[in-house]
């Protein structure tokens, strides 16, 4: 579903690269965490993968097609396969639930009646049955956190990208979250968490990649995470 192959990316004026000759492939319906320090380049694979950045060596593959190759109208296309989920929500702060959510599929030219179908159903299943009429100062960061999801997976992407999603979260909402991507998951949506919270990683035994410096360090089926311990030079990379 997700290939990297030798992926290296440079940013402009930075000496070392963001991501080092890095090779990870995620199937369809796995859930991935991909841990590791902050600017180990978590988020620049989410970036790759969104085709918001390019390679400056390697190739990303989403759903067998190169992203490299792909011609810059194709893109709006390609991103319709993903959903994504950030660690600030990002809602738009004059819109109530229902509309943040709505928006989404008004903006890829979804029918009126599908919206109304698709928004209720949506948000029944994260939990906010009830609030589609509050904005987003009227709801508790938990809730907020629901409602980006909702956005993201409304039109039923292949694969959900969250970088950091319960950063700003307290540790109860966060496994209240991490429940409802786990949920996303069951139903074949392929999931991508990039995360720090040790205690979700260590709660849930997913796969753990780690990425060190740029650089994966290790790919561990049902792995934990251990910020405190150094990670480059100690672990070696298994074929999970
Ligand atoms: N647009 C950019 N321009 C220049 N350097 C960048 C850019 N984005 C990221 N970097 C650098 O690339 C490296 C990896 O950053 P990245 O954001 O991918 O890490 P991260 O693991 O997601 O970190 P965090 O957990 O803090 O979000 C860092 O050294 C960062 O400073």
């Amino acid at each position: 579903m997700i290939r990297f192959e030798n992926v290296t990316k440079f940013y402009a004026r930075t000496p070392r690269p963001a991501l080092d000759d890095v090779s990870i492939e995620i199937g369809r319906g796995e859930f991935v965490f991909l841990v590791g320090a902050s600017g180990s380049g978590k988020t620049s694979c989410i970036s790759l993968v969104q085709r918001e950045e390019r390679p400056s060596a390697g190739k990303v593959f989403v759903a067998g097609r190169d992203l490299s190759s792909m011609s810059a109208w194709k893109v709006p296309e390609h991103r319709r396969k993903l959903g994504v989920v950030f660690q600030d929500f990002r809602l738009l702060p004059d819109k109530t639930v229902y509309e943040n959510v709505a928006f989404a599929l008004q903006v890829i030219g979804k029918k009126r009646h599908t919206i109304r179908l698709a928004v209720p159903e949506v948000l029944e299943m994260v939990g906010l049955a009830g609030k589609e009429k509050r904005r987003p100062h009227e709801l508790s960061g938990g809730e907020q956190q629901r409602v980006a999801i909702a956005r993201a997976y409304v039109n039923r992407p292949p694969i959900l990208l969250a970088d950091e999603p319960t950063g700003n979260l307290d540790p109860t909402t966060s496994l209240g979250i991490m429940r409802l991507l786990d949920q996303i998951n069951l139903t074949g949506t392929t999931v991508v968490m990039a995360t720090h919270d040790e205690e979700i990683v260590n709660q849930w035994r997913k796969r753990v990649i780690e990425l060190d410096e740029g650089v994966v360090v290790r790919d561990q089926p049902e792995g934990i995470y251990d910020s405190s311990r150094p990670a480059r030079g100690e672990l070696t990379v298994s074929e999970a």
